[in-house]
């Protein structure tokens, strides 16, 4: 499959972040915002409680993210730059100073922040979930993950992973690779075409907004043998040669593609390496079915509920 489409940014109006269920009569209660187009201009979303909760919510997070900005500035003003080898992501923004020397307001540095947090903290938190349920459904694939780990490790203690551990942990990238083929933990993203288009025969215009559904391309039988079925072993370079580079796109591709990637498979195999070296996870027996919701993450309805035995 190629993209044909060109990428450009698509401003998300707010009624699509409002992902809670409209909350004031029994028929709109059953349905999400994006079905109640009358609401969708905001100044009558803002009249509904529904809107007005939004706003709350917003004020809430930006206040958070202020203050942190706010107390960050001061520390920056009093002390001078931090004498530390690398800067933190906030550093770099409060320090940073366009042609005319002008620093970022703190407006802007929240807008970085937001987009970092929301961006880069449930899409991680997910992966996790998803992958360690995957272990614990396939424990033939524990017990390998396991023992590479502790052949990594050599003897050291599970908070001593090293960065240089990290490209050691083939299998255990095997496994997150398939987990991520399967739950993706960004199930939708969204594309206004620049273009016209054709799939299939039918012609597409440009201005259309259109949805690419990562979670059907990745259990898509014309594109993965037996899609449903966990098998890391896909992902050995040897099976992947005829391999389209678009079959596997948990993080996106293009101009657009997740600017946090490698930061996020890291951080998931420092996480899961750590917990695996101690712990044998488990599924619960009485644990309820698991039902994936797909909002903006791949969720569950109920948990994913396992079990943690010390090894
Ligand atoms: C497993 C974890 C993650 C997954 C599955 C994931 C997935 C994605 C996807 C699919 C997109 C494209 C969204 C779209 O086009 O609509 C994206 C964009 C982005 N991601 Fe991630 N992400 C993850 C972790 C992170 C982390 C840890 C960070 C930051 C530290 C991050 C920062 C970003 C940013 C800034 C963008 C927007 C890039 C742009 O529009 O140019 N992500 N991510």
């Amino acid at each position: 499959m190629e993209y044909k489409s060109k990428v450009v940014a698509c401003d998300v109006p707010n009624f699509l972040m409002e992902f809670s269920f409209c909350p004031y009569s029994s028929v709109y209660s059953l349905l999400p915002m994006f079905l109640l187009p009358w609401l969708w201009p905001d100044c009558i979303f803002y009249l509904t409680s529904g809107g007005r909760r939004f706003l709350r919510n917003c004020n809430y997070v930006h206040n958070v993210a202020d203050d942190i900005i706010n107390k960050r500035r001061q520390l920056l003003q009093k002390e001078g730059p931090p004498k530390s080898l690398h800067l933190d992501f906030l550093d770099i923004l409060l320090m940073a100073r366009d042609e005319d020397g002008h620093p970022m307001t703190t407006h802007e540095i929240r807008n970085e922040v937001d987009t970092f947090m929301f961006a880069g903290h449930d899409t991680t938190g997910a992966a996790v979930n998803w992958i360690l349920y995957n272990l614990a459904k396939h424990p033939e694939y524990q017990v390998k993950v396991q023992a590479e780990i502790d052949t990594v490790l050599q003897g050291r203690d599970s908070d001593d992973v090293l960065w240089s551990d990290l490209p050691n942990l083939h299998t255990l990238q095997l496994c997150m690779k398939e987990a991520l083929r399967l739950y993706p933990p960004v199930p939708f993203i969204q594309r206004v075409l620049t273009q016209p288009i054709e799939i299939d025969g039918k012609a597409i215009p440009p201005g259309t907004l259109i949805t690419i559904a990562i979670i059907n391309l990745h259990r898509n039988s014309l594109v993965w043998e037996d899609p449903d079925e966990f098998r890391p072993e896909r992902f050995l370079p040897e099976n992947l040669k005829n391999k389209d580079m678009y079959s596997f796109v948990p993080f996106s591709a293009g101009p657009r593609n997740c600017l946090g990637q490698n930061f996020a498979l890291n951080e998931a195999k420092v996480l899961i390496s750590r917990i695996l070296h101690r712990y044998t996870i488990e599924l619960a027996p009485d644990a309820p079915a698991v039902q994936r919701s797909a909002t903006v993450i791949l969720k569950t309805d109920h948990g994913l509920w396992v079990r943690l035995k010390r090894r």
